[in-house]
């Protein structure tokens, strides 16, 4: 084999000419070749066609792959909707799923941590702990394995997979500018959301890197005293300082955003909560988006019943408050929102849901 320089583990989320250097290509030509076979979800060398023979024999022999994750497993419902289980090169399996609405939508949902650490109560990967931050190169793959899968172009990116991304800000926003290259999938900043439970240091920090993607805040109690309980969040940034915190958002960038708000049977869906729901989000332009609990066998909450929600819907009406009701898809396969958690690492089991707002573009 031949002697290199040190070799990454994924040659995602590289510009080509520095794949020609990690290469070692004598024809930059090459470089843009492999790039433009990358971001088309080939990453096989053999399977660079328009490679000479010789050269990719050479490649495969310097890495056997250009992705360092692989599919683990993968399984489709009947709204099209694909959940996949990626294992990653430790070994570990992250979850990530390809959402198909009504409008034609295809939207990538990706995970930003193995785990999670900030342990929120009705949320299944809060369940597993943290066992580690996801690169850029792991999240951009995860996004390369479901357009392989996909049929139709990715057209919408949630990160609301595993972890939280703020509390991995770095490899996040790499993630984000290499979708965003017109180079590579040239995804609109409008159609990639973040979503937070309320890391209001990384707030900040996406505020002032002027990357004006849509920021989705996980709130589901604007009751402080049970929001401490059930997000161990806010016994950091209560809920006044996250305010202060998306307040400034607001003012540095100016976009609207939305308040996630997961509706827990009997716990926030009573009169009082949508009075403080009204009153927190009162002076921000802001859609709270509704999310009726996705059920987790092992965790204490019920879904609310569809009186309980239309009940709730109904306080909102008379509170003016701007909101969407979310449908849940992918829970035929498990694939809905804060359901995932994966048995490989931890003996769990998986889940997720579609993160689009009905009225996004
Ligand atoms: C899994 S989190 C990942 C992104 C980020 N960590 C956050 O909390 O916003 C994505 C969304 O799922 C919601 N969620 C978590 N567990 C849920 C469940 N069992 N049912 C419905 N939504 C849930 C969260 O409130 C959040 O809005
Ligand atoms: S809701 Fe988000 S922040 Fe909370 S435990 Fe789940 S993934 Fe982590």
């Amino acid at each position: 084999m031949e002697q290199t320089k040190h070799l990454p583990l994924s040659l995602y989320g590289l510009e080509a000419e520095t794949i020609a250097e990690i290469l070692s290509l004598t024809k930059n030509f090459q470089a843009k070749q492999i790039f433009n076979w990358l971001v088309k979800g080939v990453y096989t060398f053999e399977a660079m066609t328009d490679l000479p023979k010789a050269e990719r024999e050479r490649l495969s022999s310097l890495m056997s792959s250009a992705c360092s994750s692989s599919i683990h497993t993968s399984e489709t419902d009947e709204s099209g909707a694909t959940k996949m289980g990626i294992r990653l090169h430790d070994g570990k399996v992250v979850e990530c799923v390809l959402l198909v609405d009504k409008k034609g939508r295809h939207t990538a949902c990706l995970s930003s941590q193995v785990g999670c650490a900030q342990g929120c109560t009705f949320c299944r990967t809060g369940t597993m702990g943290l066992f580690r931050n996801l690169s850029a190169e792991e999240i951009i793959e995860q996004y390369i394995h479901l357009l392989s899968a996909s049929k139709q172009p990715i057209t919408h990116i949630v990160y609301m997979g595993m972890g939280e991304p703020l509390a991995n800000i770095a490899p996040v926003t790499r993630s984000i500018r290499y979708f965003h290259n017109p180079k590579t999938f040239n995804i609109s900043l409008r159609r990639i959301t973040v979503s937070t439970c309320g890391v209001v240091p990384g707030i900040l920090k996406l505020a002032e890197q002027k990357l004006p993607v849509k920021l989705a805040v996980s709130l589901v109690s604007a009751d402080n005293r049970l929001r401490d309980r059930i997000m161990p969040v806010n016994q950091t940034w209560d809920i006044m300082t996250l305010k202060k915190a998306l307040l400034h958002y607001q003012r540095l960038g100016g976009k609207r955003f939305t308040i996630e708000y997961c509706m827990l049977g009997n716990t926030n869906t009573d009169e009082i909560s949508a009075k403080k729901l009204a009153s927190y989000v009162r002076d921000l332009d802001v859609i709270v988006n509704l999310i009726p609990w996705n059920p987790a066998e092992e965790l204490p909450y019920q879904t609310p019943t569809e009186e309980e929600i239309d009940h709730f819907t109904l306080l909102l009406d008379r509170l003016h408050v701007n909101y969407t009701r979310r449908r849940s898809r992918g829970r035929e396969i498990n694939g809905a929102c804060g359901q995932l958690a994966v048995p490989i690492n931890k003996g769990l089991d998986l889940d997720y849901e579609s993160m689009v707002d009905e009225d996004d573009e």
